[in-house]
């Protein structure tokens, strides 16, 4: 029960890595605060989580929903010691045919949202002296791929913003850390890669672990970001790939 006490933030919480860090945060003790522009999943999502979660229905690329979000957060629980920012969406288009509309919608929904929970969170963690923001980034922000131009550039000012906010709030006592996934089986992932033999086979040509990971092999590490276990952490990433990110060669893959 590492979080004992403590009140989170999670964005992009009814389903995939989202739930998947509630549901262990709830496990190690946390009140948790879930936020999803998916209401029905959301609820959904609280019901399974039982008394120690709440949901609240916000779109995090919009700074009146984030504002509504935290003050809901501090209404219901009293305090603010832990976001997860989460949320993530892609679209797959070549750059030649990659529409401005799709690019904006990407990152501001992917990055900007991020700064938006980032910079409201921290208004009431410094008030305490103290807490935690982990930002879910990606293999992606280091390793491109070609039609998912704005899903790469986001992932990649992700790293930059944890190591900005970082930076900024380390003298109040807030540490701010990312996770970097490579392929874990969600229903992003089953949309973005895993759509055919052929791109299983590719994506686990480039896993050294031979698998794609498993949300809550997620969980478990911003489970450890979140607790006093990582107390000497804050501006890095921390790559959850199998491997791929210390890879420059395809393995054998095992069908
Ligand atoms: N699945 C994967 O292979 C990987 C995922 N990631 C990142 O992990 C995070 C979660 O991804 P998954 O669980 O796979 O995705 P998912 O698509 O299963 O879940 C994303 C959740 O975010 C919610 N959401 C989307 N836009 C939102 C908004 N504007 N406001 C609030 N909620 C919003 C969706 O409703 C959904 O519940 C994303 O940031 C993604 O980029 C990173 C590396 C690998
Ligand atoms: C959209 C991506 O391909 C997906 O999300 C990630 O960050 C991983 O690279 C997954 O493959």
């Amino acid at each position: 029960m590492r979080l004992a006490n403590k009140i989170a933030i999670v964005t992009g919480a009814s389903q995939g890595i989202g739930l998947a860090c509630a549901s262990r945060l709830v496990q190690e003790g946390a009140r948790v605060m879930l936020a999803d522009v998916r209401e029905t999943e959301g609820h959904a999502a609280v019901e399974q989580l039982g008394a120690a979660a709440r949901f609240f229905c916000a779109d995090v690329s919009q700074k009146a929903d984030v504002d509504a979000l935290v003050a809901a957060t501090l209404e219901a629980f009293g305090q603010l010691d832990i976001l997860v920012n989460n949320a993530g969406v892609t679209h797959a288009a070549e750059f030649l045919d990659l529409a401005e509309e799709d690019f904006d919608r990407v990152l501001r929904i992917n990055l900007k949202s991020m700064f938006l929970c980032s910079q409201a969170a921290a208004r009431e963690m410094i008030k305490r002296g103290s807490g935690c923001i982990i930002n879910m980034s990606s293999v992606n922000a280091e390793l491109a791929i070609p039609n998912q131009v704005p899903y790469v550039v986001s992932k990649g000012g992700v790293n930059q913003l944890t190591r900005v906010a970082a930076i900024s709030l380390a003298s109040h006592g807030v540490r701010v850390n990312a996770i970097g996934p490579g392929t874990i089986l969600t229903e992003l992932a089953k949309k973005a890669v895993l759509g055919s033999p052929e791109a299983r086979h590719t994506i686990l040509s480039r896993t050294p672990l031979g698998r794609c990971g498993e949300p809550e092999e997620v969980a478990a590490i911003a489970a450890f970001l979140a607790s006093d276990d990582a107390s000497y952490l804050t501006g890095q990433t921390l790559y959850a790939d199998g491997g791929r990110m210390a890879l420059n060669y395809t393995v054998p893959v095992q069908e």
